[in-house]
């Protein structure tokens, strides 16, 4: 089995006790966070395989009257993601990877560098911040030039998903931080 498939049967089959300890973890670390307190509009994304649950997460940034976004797949070119307002009234649809997600509204599109930070979802990472996420490399994409436009991109990830080393590719993204328990 490939890393990819070994680590996301890993977090599909990671304990509950240990999940919700982590997931509390996660969400202490979170509320605590000073640049999360700062900013504004805020990229996360709705867990599917064993992901970090982040509805609490998005519970919260909307109780701090945050304004959050999901990531859906560009109608057109199918290798970009675009960030939709998601907020308690949007109504979401199946994407083709069966993961839920706003339909498209051109009007709820915020253009990328208006995020001031970006939840990273990842599959596995190391200690420098190297990730491998799904495979369609759309958050490597999407966070080429992350460093010019002030976003903080912020991984979130279980322990189990953490490897001593990511055979990263020229494209690959190191992400600056990930929140991980
Ligand atoms: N929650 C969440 N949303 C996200 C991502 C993510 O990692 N997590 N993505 C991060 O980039 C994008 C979706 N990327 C994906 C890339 C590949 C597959 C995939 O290979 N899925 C199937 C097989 C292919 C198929 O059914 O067509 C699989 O589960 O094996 C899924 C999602 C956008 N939204
Ligand atoms: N900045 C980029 N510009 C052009 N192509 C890219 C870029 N980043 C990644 N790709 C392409 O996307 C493909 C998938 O990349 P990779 O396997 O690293 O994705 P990933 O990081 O696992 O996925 P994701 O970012 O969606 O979570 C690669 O084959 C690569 O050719």
């Amino acid at each position: 089995m490939n890393i990819r498939q070994n680590i996301r049967q890993k977090r599909r089959q990671l304990p509950l006790a240990e999940r919700i300890n982590a997931q509390h973890a996660i969400y202490q670390r979170i509320i605590q966070h000073q640049g999360i307190k700062l900013a504004k509009n805020i990229a996360i994304f709705l867990s599917f395989d064993g992901e970090v649950e982040t509805k609490p997460i998005i519970e919260y940034l909307w109780q701090q009257n945050k304004s959050v976004y999901l990531p859906v797949i560009h109608p057109f070119v199918s290798t970009h993601l675009l960030f939709l307002k998601y907020t308690p009234q949007t109504s979401l649809i199946k994407n083709k990877f069966n993961i839920l997600q706003p339909a498209l509204n051109v009007l709820n599109v915020l253009p990328y560098q208006k995020l001031d930070i970006i939840f990273t979802p990842l599959v596995a990472f190391d200690e420098r911040g190297y990730r491998m996420g799904m495979g369609g490399g759309f958050y490597d994409r999407m966070l080429a030039n992350y460093q010019n436009q002030q976003i903080l991109p912020i991984g979130l990830a279980f322990a189990c998903q953490k490897v001593s080393h990511i055979d990263n590719q020229p494209w690959d993204i190191k992400l600056p931080e990930i929140i991980y328990a």
